[in-house]
């Protein structure tokens, strides 16, 4: 076999780097354990879901890959070089993870705008006191940054709501708000716990139409945690299957869907 030269380049080189992945990632609490040697990949442009029975641990993989818990082994890698895990929350969303919560994290008492505003933060340089005394730079980044923030809240069609208190909101347009301050951020990859919990029929088709939106016209790869698997089939491109820590399926939906062990674990947990 020739070995690879500078102008032939390697399978490697051909296959793209994965936009983020998880290497071997375990967490116990006490005698809990609530991810055992987990490891997964989301590739660009890619929606790919957790699912798993009550408990398995995928909020504890999510808050892995957000920063909010340090896994005692393993590491997670964003673009194939940046190993983020141990890294501060902040740090870790400066770099291009976005989530968004089960619930909602917004301000009630504050208007549409402002909570998408506040998505922008870790993209300002104006600080405070240049802030207070509007320094001319101050106004010209302002509007930089609220024409963005106007642009996703067309995309995200809902802009009659825009000068709106979000406590005056119902739950399915509060989460499209949630949705609109994790891309203020500019993400490189967007996480969602859990985003349909809690909706009606109509508005889990609303916000899977936005969710497949931001996969497709702003080519954000996204990884959902949930539980409604009529959506997770209908939407997700891949499946990653947890019980009890451990990662037990993998493939497209219809591979998992067929998978006994799968099958197995679900009717477990309904009996
Ligand atoms: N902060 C914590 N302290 C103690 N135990 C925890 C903590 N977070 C998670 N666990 C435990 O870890 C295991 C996995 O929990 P996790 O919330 O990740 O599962 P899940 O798959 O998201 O469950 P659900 O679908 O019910 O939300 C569970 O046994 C849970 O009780």
């Amino acid at each position: 076999m020739q070995p690879a030269t500078a102008s032939q380049p390697t399978v490697a080189d051909r296959v793209p780097s994965p936009a983020l992945s998880a290497e071997g990632l375990s967490l116990s609490f006490g005698g809990v354990k609530a991810l055992q040697d987990v490891a997964m990949e989301l590739r660009k442009s890619e929606l790919l879901a957790v699912i798993g029975p009550n408990g398995a641990g995928k909020t504890s993989l999510l808050n892995c890959l957000t920063g909010f818990y340090r896994p005692q082994q393993g590491r997670v890698v964003l673009d194939g070089d940046k190993v983020i895990s141990g890294l501060p929350t902040h740090k870790i969303a400066r770099l291009g993870v976005s989530r968004t919560f089960q619930g909602t994290h917004l301000f009630t008492g504050m208007t549409v705008l402002d909570n998408i505003m506040i998505g922008r933060y870790s993209h300002m340089r104006t600080n405070l006191a240049q802030a207070f005394l509007y320094v001319p730079w101050t106004r010209r980044e302002e509007v930089q940054h609220r024409e963005f923030v106007e642009d996703i809240i067309d995309f995200l069609e809902i802009t009659t709501v825009r000068k709106r208190v979000v406590g005056e909101l119902g739950y399915g347009l509060r989460k499209r708000v949630d949705l609109a301050r994790a891309l203020a951020m500019e993400p490189s990859v967007l996480l969602m716990d859990e985003p349909m919990a809690g909706m009606n029929l109509e508005e889990k088709e609303d916000l899977a139409r936005f969710i497949l939106d931001v996969r497709e016209a702003r080519g954000i790869p996204i990884v959902i945690v949930e539980h409604d698997m009529a959506v997770v089939m209908d939407i997700a491109d891949r499946i990653v299957v947890l019980d009890f820590g451990r990662k037990i399926s993998e493939g497209t939906p219809a591979e998992v869907s067929g998978d006994p062990v799968v099958i197995k674990a679900y009717l477990g947990e309904a009996h």
